[in-house]
């Protein structure tokens, strides 16, 4: 319950018809709920997730673990299906799908990198041929094949593992591989889940770079789940997911002060979904002793939130 002060402004009055949410956007998660169901238990991994990615971004999603970040990425991916709410990537509709739709979609729409650097290729296969097989069911000639496998080798910098297979390279080569197959039918989307978890620092860094190097040389879209602040930071919107709901975003610019000096500056946002609920922080709430009854007040620009004292 909350105690709303009558401050005397004019508002702007309200657009007869909302626009739709997240038109301009390529990816488009509204109010998701996925629910699993095992035996008599009921799970709900995710609780009307709001998300918003417009093409050509890069954004990290972290959250403690069992948020929801990887039931996220596998509805992102097609190989899991909401219960409910709303999720479309470009043109497709990830709830109505039928399986042959699904089966175009993940073959031409996005492309998936796992954290298990094995579980992304094929033992008895070179890194060439594993890029190869995508495009082969999917119908691209030998020819073209060829050339654009050696071409994603290349710009992956690891051109020089193409005749090798995975017990030859090592796990940062293997996930460089892994995103040239990832990218192998020109997708929209990468999606990538704690692709450098299995990784030292340094490899990780690489395999972080490389991804970034395919958002811009590619204008790929990329959504990367990860629990490593150093991968989180370097992109320029972080997600945060808890219990299966957005709760905050930090976005990050790069300024030039006077002295010609570029720094990074991070802000974090509250994400206020659409039926305008917003979490506040445990240690706002802490700090001014906010509890059950809250006082809001429209100012002519911001709104105040109050403890209320009765
Ligand atoms: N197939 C499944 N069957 C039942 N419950 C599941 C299933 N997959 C995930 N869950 C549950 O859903 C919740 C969210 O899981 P999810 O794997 O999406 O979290 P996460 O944020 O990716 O965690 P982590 O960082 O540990 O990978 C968890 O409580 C998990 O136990």
């Amino acid at each position: 319950m909350r105690a709303i002060s009558r401050t005397p402004l004019a508002l702007p009055k309200p657009p007869e018809r909302a626009p739709e949410f997240g038109r301009e956007s390529l990816i488009v998660c509204e109010s998701l709920v996925r629910i699993y169901q095992t035996g008599s238990i009921e799970v709900q991994a995710l609780q009307g997730l709001d998300l918003l990615v417009g093409a050509g971004e890069m954004v990290a999603v972290v959250g403690a673990s069992g948020s929801g970040k990887s039931t996220l990425l596998s509805i992102l991916a097609g190989i899991d299906a909401p219960t409910a709410g709303k999720a479309r990537v470009g043109e497709w509709d990830l709830l109505g799908m039928s399986r042959g739709a699904r089966v175009r979609y993940r073959r031409h729409t996005v492309g998936f990198v796992r954290q298990q650097t094995a579980s992304n290729l094929v033992p008895y296969l070179t890194s060439r041929q594993v890029v190869e097989l995508p495009m082969t069911a999917a119908g691209v000639k030998a020819r073209t094949r060829r050339q654009r496998a050696g071409e994603l080798l290349a710009a992956l910098d690891v051109a020089d593992c193409a005749d090798r297979r995975p017990a030859q390279m090592s796990g940062g080569q293997q996930q460089r591989v892994a995103i040239a197959v990832a990218l192998a039918n020109q997708p929209q989307v990468l999606l990538a889940d704690e692709p450098t978890g299995e990784l030292d620092t340094t490899t990780s860094a690489g395999v972080f770079e490389a991804m970034r190097h395919v958002n811009r040389e590619f204008g790929v879209t990329v959504v990367v789940v990860t629990h490593d602040p150093e991968v989180s930071g370097q992109v320029e919107r972080t997600i945060a997911i808890r219990d299966g709901r957005t709760s905050s975003e930090v976005l990050r610019r790069t300024e030039t002060g006077e002295d010609g000096d570029t720094r990074v500056i991070a802000e974090e946002y509250a994400v206020m979904d659409r039926a305008g609920r917003i979490q506040i922080p445990r240690e706002y709430r802490e700090a001014l002793e906010l509890t059950r009854r809250v006082r809001l007040a429209l100012e002519s620009d911001h709104v105040t939130i109050r403890n209320d004292p009765s």
